[in-house]
């Protein structure tokens, strides 16, 4: 696994289209080298924020978006359209690019094929994520180009809460949540083994609402208190933030070029 690197940014304003015109080079990039890319999305604020941008970026137009799979890091496990969904809310750049729509992978609704049995949502993604993984990918999931995670203001990333059973699982790669403590609390999760097989996990946070749980997960804890510090990629951990998500972090952690 690798080491967490930290990169801090003025505002969240800047650091959203800073992580957007990150996220469009990775893309040409691996599409260049591999004819296709893979992401997985993230909900909240952040990754919100960072979807917007990326629809307004210009450099968009750079992507070959029917060469690129969009996977969730979580779904909460809502009516279809609900405005709360993740899916829902990246509306405003799914329907914006020509995206081909065998290669989206929402996570299912729970009026959807599976009805309110949120362990059978959590085993059809499974198998959706083991259909895609190729020979090379060495495990059941995809080794996504990138996999951005939002950290929550509790440490917890996609619905991996602290202490919670989710956060335990090392053998499924994705589960059902029950009672999440964060409204709503039925969702699905990919675990953090899953989340480990991306090739790069970009952890998001701003706002000082999330100084706490960066400079918490950042200081090693274990990964059952603070879920954050356990998403880690194969060849990089990204941690993307402002100045106000950073303010709390030790000065040892924070990198030369910002301090
Ligand atoms: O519930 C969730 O929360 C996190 C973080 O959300 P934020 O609004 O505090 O940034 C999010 O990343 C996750 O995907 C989501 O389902």
């Amino acid at each position: 696994m690798s080491t967490p690197q930290v990169v801090v940014h003025r505002d969240k304003e800047l650091m959203a289209r800073a992580a957007a015109a990150r996220l469009i080079t990775k893309i040409v990039d691996a599409q260049a080298a591999r004819g296709a890319a893979s992401v997985v999305l993230t909900g909240g604020r952040n990754g919100n924020a960072l979807l917007a941008a990326l629809a307004e970026s210009p450099a968009r137009d750079a992507v070959d978006w029917a060469r690129l799979d969009v996977w969730w890091g979580d779904e909460r496990f809502l009516p279809d359209g609900d405005p709360e969904r993740n899916v829902t809310q990246a509306a405003g750049l799914l329907d914006s690019v020509p995206l081909d729509p065998a290669r989206v992978h929402p996570m299912a609704a729970s009026d959807g094929p599976y009805g309110s049995d949120v362990e059978a949502a959590a085993e059809a993604y499974a198998a959706e994520l083991a259909a895609a993984a190729g020979p090379g990918d060495h495990g059941r999931v995809p080794a996504f180009d990138v996999l951005m995670l939002g950290v929550g203001p509790d440490t917890h990333v996609a619905s991996l809460f602290p202490e919670h059973p989710a956060v335990r699982e090392q053998t499924r790669t994705v589960v059902g949540v029950h009672g999440s403590p964060k409204p709503p609390p039925t969702r699905i999760s990919l675990t953090l083994p899953a989340i480990r097989a991306a090739h790069e996990v970009w952890l998001l946070a701003a706002g000082e609402d999330k100084a706490g749980a960066v400079a918490l997960a950042l200081s090693a804890p274990g990964e059952l208190q603070a879920p954050a510090s356990g998403a880690q990629g194969l060849s990089r951990t990204l941690w993307l933030l402002d100045r106000s998500a950073a303010a709390k972090l030790p000065r040892d952690l924070y990198p030369p070029a910002s301090a």
